[in-house]
C-alpha cells in the first residue's frame, strides 16, 4: 500500500493530492455524528438528506474549500478547482466512496444589503476531513486531506485515532431539546406588504411577468441554539424534504426544503417546478379538496407555467430526451401542498451539473420572468439580503454527479438570533394579504423546529 503512494507522489510533489482512507462503519447514526464534531469541528460541519432519505452526507473539518466572491465566473470557478483537486486522488480503504464536496451559491451577489451573511462568500464549498455517507443502509467514514507532499505516516495516523475517536463518541445516544424562542417579530411588515401591491402594479404595467418576493421572520432565545439541536428537529418533522445544514464561522443555515434544482445521476439531469402554493387541510377529504382547487386555480397554474416554460427550455438546450408530463401533479409536504412538475434529460456532452445549476438559478420560482427585470424588482423591493436562501445548496462527487436544492423554508441561526425566511411568485393578480399568509404557512417548518409558536 505505502509502495504504490509513494509512487503516485513522485511525479510532482507540488501537483496536490487528494487522500482519502475509507472505512464501513455499522451503526452509526448521522446526526450523532454530526453532533460529536461539536467540540473540535464547529463552524466547519455540514449535514445533507435527500428527499427520499437514499444518501445522508456529512462533513466535519475542512480538508479543502473553494470559495468565489462576485457573480461572474463563480460556478465555473467550483467546477474548475474541484476537477483540478480530484484530478490525482489515492484511495485506501473502500474504494467506491466518493470525494464530496458540500456548498452553496448565494442567491444574489448584487445584493449589498448589510445583514447575517456579511461574511458568506458568493460561493462556498467544502470537502471535509471526516465525511460520513450513508447509501442504501450502509455508512461509510472516509478520512480526506490535501496535500503537496507525501503524506506521512504520523499525519495518517493522527487523523486514524481522530476518526475513531469521533466515531466512539457519535455511539452515545444523546437527545435534544426543542430550542424556545423567546421572542418573535416580523421585520419590515408594512413594507412587505406595500412591496407586494407595487410590485403587483409594475407587473399590470408590464415591467415584468412574475417576481418573487420574500420577506425574514427574526426569533431570539435565551440561550443559543445547537446547530444540532435544529436538525434533530427538522428529522424527525420533516420527512419528504431535503435537509440540509451549513456551518460558515458563526452562521448556521438550515432548512427542509421540497424543492430539486437539479440531480444528476450518470449523465441524467433531473429537475422540479415547484410553485404553486395551497395549505393542507385538517381532515383528508378537505386536504384532497384544496388540492383540486390548486390544481385547477388561474393564478396558481400562471405561477407555476412560467417556471415549467424556463426550466423546460434550460433542458432543452443543455440535454437531450427531455422528458416533459403534460400538467402538474401535486407534492404534498406536512405544511402545504405545492403545484410539481418534474422534468428530466440526457446531460449533453459538454454539460454538467454545474453548467445547469448555473443556467438554471434562479428559476422563476425563487427569481421571476423575465429574469434580470425580476432580479432588479427585487433589489428594489426586498428589504434583505438572500444569503442562501432561495439558492443552490448540495453536493458533487468526483464523477460528475450530484445534487443540489433549492434552499427554501430555510433559517440563519446566529447564537442567540435566527432569521427565517419566506416568499411567493407575485403575478399580475396577486393579492398581497394572500401572499402575507402564504408565507406565514411557508415560515411553519423553521417556526416549529425553532420552538416558535404556530396557529394551526
Ligand atoms: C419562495 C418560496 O417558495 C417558492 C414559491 C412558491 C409559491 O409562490 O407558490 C412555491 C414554492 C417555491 O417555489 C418559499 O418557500 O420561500
Ligand atoms: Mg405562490
Amino acid at each position: 500500500m505505502q509502495a504504490k503512494w509513494l509512487q503516485a507522489t513522485t511525479e510532482g510533489l507540488t501537483k496536490p493530492t487528494l487522500y482519502m482512507e475509507t472505512i464501513e462503519v455499522a451503526n452509526l447514526s448521522a446526526l450523532s455524528f454530526f453532533a460529536a464534531g461539536q467540540a473540535s469541528y464547529q463552524q466547519k460541519r455540514f449535514y445533507w438528506q435527500n428527499r427520499e432519505k437514499t444518501l445522508t452526507l456529512v462533513g466535519l473539518g475542512h480538508a479543502y474549500t473553494i470559495t468565489h466572491q462576485g457573480e461572474h465566473e463563480r460556478f465555473t470557478t467550483v467546477e474548475q478547482q474541484w476537477q483540478q483537486l480530484t484530478q490525482s486522488m489515492h484511495k485506501e480503504g473502500v474504494a467506491h466512496v466518493q470525494p464530496m464536496l458540500f456548498g452553496g451559491f448565494t442567491f444574489d451577489p448584487a445584493n449589498i444589503i448589510a445583514s447575517e451573511w456579511a461574511t458568506f462568500p458568493d460561493a462556498f464549498f467544502a470537502l471535509a476531513t471526516f465525511q460520513f455517507v450513508e447509501r442504501d443502509g450502509r455508512s461509510y467514514v472516509t478520512i480526506q486531506t490535501v496535500t503537496n507532499a507525501q503524506v506521512d505516516d504520523k499525519t495518517i495516523q493522527a487523523l486514524r485515532d481522530e476518526r475513531d475517536a469521533l466515531i466512539q463518541q457519535a455511539q452515545q445516544q444523546v437527545s435534544y431539546k426543542k430550542p424556545v424562542a423567546t421572542s418573535y417579530f416580523e421585520p419590515h411588515k408594512i413594507e412587505y406588504l406595500a412591496s407586494i401591491d407595487r410590485v403587483t402594479d409594475l407587473i399590470q404595467q408590464q415591467q415584468a411577468e412574475k417576481v418573487v418576493i420574500a420577506r425574514p421572520l427574526a426569533l431570539t432565545f435565551d440561550e443559543a441554539v445547537l446547530p444540532e439541536q435544529t436538525m434533530a428537529q427538522v428529522l424527525s418533522e420533516q420527512p419528504n424534504s431535503y435537509l440540509f445544514g451549513l456551518e460558515h464561522e458563526e452562521l448556521f443555515f438550515f432548512g427542509a426544503s421540497p424543492e430539486r434544482l437539479v440531480k444528476v445521476d450518470n449523465k441524467q439531469a433531473y429537475s422540479s417546478c415547484v410553485a404553486g402554493s395551497i395549505k393542507r387541510g385538517t381532515t383528508d377529504e378537505e386536504d384532497a379538496q384544496l388540492g383540486q382547487t390548486l390544481l385547477q386555480d388561474a393564478k396558481n397554474l400562471g405561477e407555476h407555467q412560467y417556471v415549467v416554460d424556463m426550466i423546460a427550455d434550460t433542458f432543452k438546450r443543455h440535454c437531450t430526451e427531455v422528458d416533459l408530463p403534460t400538467g402538474p401533479q401535486l407534492l404534498k409536504i406536512r405544511d402545504i401542498q405545492h403545484l410539481f412538475t418534474p422534468v428530466e434529460g440526457r446531460l449533453r456532452n459538454e454539460a454538467t451539473i454545474l453548467s445547469l445549476v448555473q443556467h438554471l438559478h434562479p428559476t422563476p420560482a425563487l427569481g421571476g420572468v423575465p429574469r434580470e427585470a425580476a432580479m432588479s424588482i427585487i433589489r428594489e423591493y426586498e428589504p434583505m439580503n438572500r444569503g442562501l436562501y432561495a439558492a443552490p445548496i448540495g453536493w458533487l462527487d468526483a464523477e460528475g454527479n450530484g445534487e443540489f436544492a433549492v434552499a427554501i423554508r430555510s433559517a440563519a441561526i446566529t447564537n442567540k438570533d435566527a432569521y427565517l425566511y419566506a416568499g411567493g411568485g407575485i403575478v399580475a393578480d396577486s393579492e398581497a394579504q394572500s401572499e402575507y399568509e402564504e408565507t406565514l404557512v411557508k415560515f411553519r417548518p423553521m417556526l416549529r423546529a425553532l420552538g416558535g409558536k404556530i396557529d394551526e
